[in-house]
């Protein structure tokens, strides 16, 4: 799904860091201990990057308890990793200090599935919007901030005259999404991590935020990390994918082929769990079961994860966790169908995304 190159990149501010990750996960694994219960591995391993060089946009998917949100907070330096680590331009996000801490906080921000969350019942939604232009100081005077706010309200579609002086609870649950996205175009950071953005809104709604997103990512260079249930929305918007299961990445690569032709049995149940024939129509996240005859492998933490409800188990499924295999240019599997064929060198998952089809961004040498 090539996208075109973005008219310009993020206009205010040059290119840092060019040439290195913006963002990066390096094994990075959590680990829940609940008193009486087995340790519960919510994201294993994980090794992923974002560039610092040019916009991207990568769905994660996978069924509830798959370790999605908790890959999200990991990534927004709001949980530190029980080992591994998350670096933003080179330095661990969880030791920044200073003006490192407060461009980090700038450049990656987060959109979450309930954005009612994030308001204080007691401000107008005004406050929303102020506090970062303050905090980051976006703009010179106050009658430039005003101008900043009612551009970033009619950029998402809200009028400023309807939205600004209100309450949260005077809005509807998708002006106060959209609400959310205009702070982030207020902010332009380079980064956004949206963790269900869409699921509580309904179907026009979704199709206008999603728009809104993709808006960001080619016009201001925005990349994302869309985080979803839906299979069929990660296939609209985004360029790669990663398909979590049980903490575990299984399957990654360029969007089109993994949905098209994935390769991983897990990824194939998912893939056909989704209504035909309307692949726009969005999808629960509800999957049937597969076969059940080995008792796993995953409780042990020994084989893999999958095993006990693959089609196509082998003894050695139980025996081994399979790493990534590059079953193509642009795809990988963690599975032991595919052991022919090389490993993904260091597990770094963004190895299988495609490669960046539209103009690079000018590094802050050349601007
Ligand atoms: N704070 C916590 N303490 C203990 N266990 C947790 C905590 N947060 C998440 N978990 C567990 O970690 C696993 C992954 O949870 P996570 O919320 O990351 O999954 P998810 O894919 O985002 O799920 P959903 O789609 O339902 O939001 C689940 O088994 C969950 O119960």
């Amino acid at each position: 799904m090539p996208r075109p190159a973005p008219p310009q990149a993020s206009p205010r501010r040059p290119r840092i860091g060019a040439g290195r990750p913006l963002l990066e996960a390096d094994l990075a694994t959590q680990v829940y201990d609940s008193r009486g219960q087995r340790r519960n591995v919510a994201l294993s391993e994980l090794s992923f990057s974002i560039s610092g060089d040019h916009p991207s946009f990568t769905a994660v998917v996978g069924e509830s308890g798959s370790g999605k949100t908790t890959m999200a907070r990991a990534l927004l330096g709001m949980q530190e990793p029980t080992s591994g680590e998350i670096r933003f331009n080179g330095k661990n996000v969880y030791k920044l200090k200073g003006a490192d801490q407060l461009e980090f906080r700038r450049e990656v921000q987060a959109i979450f599935q309930d954005p009612f969350e994030v308001y204080n019942p007691f401000y107008k939604v005004d406050h929303l919007l102020t506090v970062p232009i303050r905090k980051f100081r976006l703009a010179r005077s106050r009658a430039d901030a005003g101008n900043l706010i009612e551009s970033a309200l009619r950029d998402v579609g809200l009028e400023p005259k309807d939205t600004l002086g209100r309450y949260p609870h005077q809005l509807s649950g998708g002006q106060r999404q959209r609400l959310t996205v205009a702070r982030g175009l207020l902010i332009r950071p380079r980064l956004i991590i949206a963790d269900e953005p869409v699921s509580m809104v309904d179907a026009s709604l979704r199709k206008t935020i999603l728009g809104t997103l993709e808006q960001l990512n080619d016009e201001f260079g925005i990349s994302f990390v869309y985080i979803t249930h839906d299979l069929a929305t990660a296939y609209q918007v985004s360029e790669n994918i990663i398909v979590l299961y049980k903490g575990l990445v299984v399957e990654a690569g360029e969007v089109g082929r993994v949905i098209k032709q994935p390769e991983h049995p897990y990824t194939q149940l998912l893939v056909s769990s989704v209504p035909e024939p309307d692949p726009t129509r969005p999808w629960s996240g509800e999957m049937p079961e597969g076969n059940k005859k080995v008792s796993t492998a995953a409780a042990t933490g020994t084989g893999c994860a999958f095993a006990d409800r693959c089609p196509h188990v082998m003894p050695i499924c139980v025996k081994e966790r399979p790493p990534l295999y590059r079953t193509h240019d642009e795809q990988a599997a963690a599975c032991f169908l595919y052991q022919e064929t090389p490993r993904v060198v260091t597990g770094d998952v963004s190895q299988t995304f495609q490669p960046f089809q539209g103009k690079e961004q000018p590094s802050a040498k050349e601007e």
